[in-house]
Parts: C-alpha cells; structure tokens; sequence
C-alpha cells in the first residue's frame, strides 16, 4: 500500500545553466507542491501505513529550508530544476521513511517525481 502527504512551500530560483535568453534564466517564484509517498503493510490495529502526522513531522524542517528562501543558495541546490529539487528531497527523507517517490510540481502543469533510481 502507498500514502501520500501534500505538502507546499513558496520560493525563488534561477536556472544557471539554460540557454542565453532562456525565461528561468531570470530570477523568479513558483508556488511549489511537494507529495511524500511511501509505501508499506496496512497495520491490522491501526488500520494505517503509518501516521501521516509522522510524514508531517519529518518533512516540517525541509519545509523550513526551502519556504520562502532562494533556492540557488541552499547546499545541493545550485541548479534548482524540480528534477534536482525532487532528488534533494528524497536524499534529505531517505533515512527517515520508506519513501516510493517524491512528486514536485512547479506549476499547475509541470513536474518531476523521483523514485529513488
Ligand atoms: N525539465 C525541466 N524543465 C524546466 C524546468 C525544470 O525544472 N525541469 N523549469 C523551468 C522553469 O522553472 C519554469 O518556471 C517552469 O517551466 P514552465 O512549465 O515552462 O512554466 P510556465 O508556467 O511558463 O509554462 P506554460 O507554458 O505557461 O505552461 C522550465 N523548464
Ligand atoms: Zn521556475
């Protein structure tokens, strides 16, 4: 079984590496979303995967990182395309929840999801 936990968070990047002219070359905001999935047994008790208030929990100080902050000065995060911002996720929660992906999407209809390969 998968659960999942929606999170979002505000902040500014550029893209140092497009192409001359490129728009993301400018600096500029997105509304991010963020889904934690993991993947697990359903508990015979409770009834749960896990608590999402433990996905809650764990992702609380990489929310505070990112929101509100420039995303090119965070270590890791120099090139902060969603695919990059995907990975650095995973890499911040791999040791705290048997994650199935990370899904990170930048606008309404543009994203990444990570599943750890
Ligand atoms: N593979 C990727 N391509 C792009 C990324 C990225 O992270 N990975 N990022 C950007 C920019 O950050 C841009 O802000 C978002 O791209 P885009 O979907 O083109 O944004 P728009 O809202 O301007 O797109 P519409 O054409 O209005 O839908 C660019 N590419
Ligand atoms: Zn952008």
């Amino acid at each position: 079984m998968e659960i999942f936990k929606e999170f979002t968070f505000e902040a500014a990047h550029r893209l140092p590496n497009v192409s001359e002219g490129h728009k993301c070359a400018q600096l500029h905001g997105h509304s991010y979303r963020v889904e934690v999935h993991v993947s697990g047994q359903v508990d015979a008790v409770t009834g749960w995967v896990m608590d999402f208030a433990d996905i809650t929990e764990a992702f609380a100080p990489i929310r505070s990182q990112l929101d509100h902050h420039l995303l090119n000065e965070i270590e890791g995060l120099t090139n902060p395309t969603s695919e990059h911002l995907a990975i650095w996720i995973w890499s911040q929660l791999k040791n705290l929840l048997p994650l199935s992906s990370i899904v990170v999407r930048e606008t309404p209809t543009s994203g990444s999801i990570y599943r750890g390969d």
